[in-house]
């Protein structure tokens, strides 16, 4: 069976500067994977690639086995969804009409979203934790819940496949917890997810995939445990940081986190 997701000898240029070249992966029905690598390494321009935003330079990228460039822009639309790291708010529509707007690449031309669509959204918004904001302007709410609403309408998009970029960037503790949590519940789900985030810590309590991108090419591809290393982080980001264990709860498995070190830069 072929896998959910996978990309082959992908390689991306802007102009004649190479982004990445080489790259190779495939997850499947129900992953998350997480790619964590140092400012302008390359993991928009990544995940802009797999959903078909960019072009490939060269190379391959299939989903369930069928190469995404031959196929139609609904179809894709249907099949993988794509959470921006800005959530700009052009106009002032209603936050259930925002989150309705997802529906779109399953409605029939000139036709609109009706109840059954509604009633998707509203699904979402209660997944996202957000339901009490299904009346007000989009244009009135703070950046990380606009973040929230974006992740509702991807979700009420029903794909298979979420590709996020920083999905818990602009959001408090308490709700990076919280999109964290419906990640891992959408992956129990059998979606399959690709998210970006610069917190090594999000993989290392959240168990999913890790990829490490550095120089055009991932370092190290694996268990958030085998690539959240501290010769690993020492690398990407060119700092000393340090890996402990902690043990939570008794009778569990240690907790594992990591800590920049207190002296300084390599
Ligand atoms: N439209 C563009 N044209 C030319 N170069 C670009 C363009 N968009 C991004 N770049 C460059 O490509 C490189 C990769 O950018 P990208 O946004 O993919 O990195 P990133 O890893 O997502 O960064 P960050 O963690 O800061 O969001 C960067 O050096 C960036 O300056």
């Amino acid at each position: 069976m072929s896998p959910k997701l996978g990309l082959y000898k992908g390689r991306f240029d802007y102009g004649h500067r190479t982004i990445f070249e080489d790259l190779n992966f495939e997850i499947d029905k129900g992953d998350i994977l997480c790619l964590l690598g140092a400012n302008g390494c390359g993991k928009t321009t990544l995940l802009r690639c797999l959903r078909g935003f960019l072009p490939l330079r060269s190379g391959s990228c299939r989903i369930d086995g069928t190469e995404i460039s031959i196929m139609r822009t609904s179809s894709l639309a249907q099949k993988i969804g794509f959470v921006f790291q800005d959530n700009g708010a052009p106009f002032p529509y209603p936050v259930i009409e925002v989150v309705k707007m997802g529906r779109a690449p399953h409605l029939k031309m000139f036709s609109s979203p009706g109840a059954h669509d509604t009633a998707i959204a509203e699904q979402a918004l209660e997944t996202v934790g957000i339901p009490h904001l299904r009346d007000r302007e989009f244009t009135h709410i703070s950046g990380g819940e606009r973040q929230l609403v974006a992740i509702a309408r991807t979700i009420a998009q029903g794909p298979d496949v979420i590709l996020m970029d920083e999905p818990t960037s602009a959001l408090d503790f308490r709700n990076q917890t919280l999109v964290l949590q419906v990640i891992d519940k959408l992956a129990r789900a059998g979606l399959t997810i690709i998210l970006t985030t610069h917190y090594p810590n999000h993989p290392l309590l959240h168990a999913c995939k890790v990829a490490m991108m550095n120089n055009g090419n991932f370092i190290a591809f694996g268990s958030a445990e085998s690539v959240i290393t501290e010769s690993n982080l020492r690398r990407t980001y060119g700092i000393d940081v340090q890996i402990l264990t902690s043990q939570c709860h008794e009778g569990e498995a240690p907790v594992r986190f990591c800590v920049p070190r207190q002296d300084g830069e390599t």
